[in-house]
């Protein structure tokens, strides 16, 4: 949506990613099937300083890939923090643990295979904050799921609300009717604040009252 001069405008004004981070991207790129599925320098950059701002003691991210963006909440989290990150694909694991044992906050990542529902079901927590990332059409469903185990105060992040500008067309396929249709839900609902970062493929950033 921004075009490519200013994308390098704004990587140049933002920090670096780390090298693990840069590893990470590399390696998805290579190896794994759908690599634009991971967050990137800039979107993390954005997750990293979110995160920082309100140093969570509990995050959960619902889709962890390859562990790009989690790696990017994890440097917020309070010292005494964890941070779920949950996902179904299981090829992936090998290379995500390897990832997480390199970074400083392995100890305090809690990595859980299965669909996310199950997943979240067995969750006993109040989180601070919550990404979710993972299969958009559940996007509701997963809403739903955290809503009651978020802190009043506490931030819910929602990727890819504007679905490369689809939002916008007058032919809308089914996956598109399905994020309109979770963008109209979040706007409806009085119990939050709202706004939408226009962020690579948009991130909606939703505050707890
Ligand atoms: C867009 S990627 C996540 C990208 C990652 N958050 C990042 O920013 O680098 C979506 C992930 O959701 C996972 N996923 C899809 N359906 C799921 C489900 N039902 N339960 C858990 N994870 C699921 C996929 O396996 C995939 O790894």
């Amino acid at each position: 949506m921004i075009n490519e001069d200013l994308q390098h405008l704004l990587l140049n004004y933002c920090e670096p990613e780390s090298d693990l981070l840069q590893q990470i991207d590399r390696e998805t790129n290579l190896k794994v099937l759908m690599p634009r599925m991971l967050s990137g320098h800039y979107q993390g950059r954005v997750l990293s300083m979110l995160s920082k701002m309100i140093s969570p003691k509990k995050i959960l991210e619902i889709g962890t890939f390859t562990g790009y963006a989690t790696l990017c909440l994890a440097e917020g989290l309070s010292p005494e923090g964890t941070l779920y990150t949950l996902d179904i694909n299981q090829e992936l694991e090998d290379m995500v643990r390897k990832s997480f044992a390199q970074s400083p906050y392995n100890d305090q990542i809690n990595y859980i295979l299965g669909d996310a529902s199950q997943s979240l079901g067995q969750l006993n927590e109040v989180f601070d904050l919550v990404f979710i990332d993972a299969d958009k059409k559940n996007n509701g469903t997963y809403y739903d799921l955290v809503f009651d185990k978020i802190r009043p105060g506490g931030l819910i992040i929602v990727d890819n609300v504007l679905w490369s500008g689809k939002v916008l067309s007058n032919q809308q396929d089914k996956d598109t009717k399905n994020i309109i249709t979770f963008n109209d839900k979040i706007a409806k609902d009085t119990r939050v604040e709202k706004l939408i970062l226009p962020v690579r493929d948009g991130l909606f950033i939703i505050r707890k009252k």
